[in-house]
């Protein structure tokens, strides 16, 4: 079945929409882990470091925790896949570099650039809204195996800049800042709690379901749904 959509701008969800999470898990999150301790001892002054480190030791409750307390926090969230912005914020921080650095290239599934590319074409506006930062957004879609894509996308949105991705008021912030009004705007996400808050905000909103991926089973509730981009037709609004 085609979802039919007409809209100014399309925004894409990452992990489990736009690419696999068993490709972030098994790939990105090793690669930030082997190198948190390194980090947090030679970059504390780096001030995007200092302000997220200060952000663990807020949430975890410990105003005096040291380097490695703050290390072991951020291994504990990575494990259960915990979307707190300073974790993404640190994150990001090692993977744009090992992006820049050629040892990581990201993943997308084969059914999202050649859509990506006809919905650019037709005029409608790409954003991205992840709980990835949006270093690691541009670090991401700079490094894609079909090369840099950023040329596609007009916006990167984080929970840093948007706020929490389950929140309707994260979704007004993105379209007062897109300028784009909520009945204009296609968001697609695989979490159900996103799409809901998406809708909430006056959004359009389409569920896409893969197997394998975490909420695959579980569904996306009462919302449209498609298993690929290729089930989605998106048209250019004309008012
Ligand atoms: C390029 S961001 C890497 C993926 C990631 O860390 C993440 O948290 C993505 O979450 P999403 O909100 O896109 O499901
Ligand atoms: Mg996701």
């Amino acid at each position: 079945m085609t979802l039919r959509h007409t809209v100014d701008a399309v925004v894409l969800d990452i992990e489990g929409t736009t690419s696999a999470t068993g490709f972030v898990v098994d790939v990105l999150y090793p690669y930030a882990r082997s190198r948190f301790a390194a980090l947090l001892s030679e970059r504390s002054g780096d001030p995007e470091v200092a302000r997220a480190v200060a952000q663990v030791r807020e949430a975890i409750g410990e105003p005096g925790a040291d380097a490695v307390r703050v290390e072991k926090a951020l291994n504990a969230w990575l494990d259960e896949d915990r979307k707190a912005t300073p974790l993404k914020t640190l994150q990001g921080v090692i993977w744009s570099e090992g992006f820049a650095r050629g040892d990581l290239v990201s993943h997308f599934y084969d059914d999202v650039v050649p859509e990506l590319r006809t919905w650019h074409s037709s005029g409608v506006r790409l954003h991205v809204y992840s709980s990835g930062s949006v270093a690691a957004q541009r670090a991401w879609f700079t490094n894609s195996p079909e090369g840099d894509l950023t040329s596609l996308l007009s916006g990167f949105y984080d929970t840093e800049n948007a706020g929490p991705k389950q929140e309707a008021e994260s979704y007004r912030r993105i379209s007062g800042s897109t300028g784009i009004e909520p009945a204009k705007l296609l968001f697609l996400s695989d979490r159900p709690g996103e799409l809901d808050a998406a809708r909430a905000a006056g959004w359009h909103a389409v569920g896409i379901r893969r197997p394998g991926e975490p909420y695959f089973e579980q569904g996306v509730g009462d919302h449209a749904a498609a298993g690929t981009f290729d089930e989605i037709t998106v048209s250019r609004s004309t008012s």
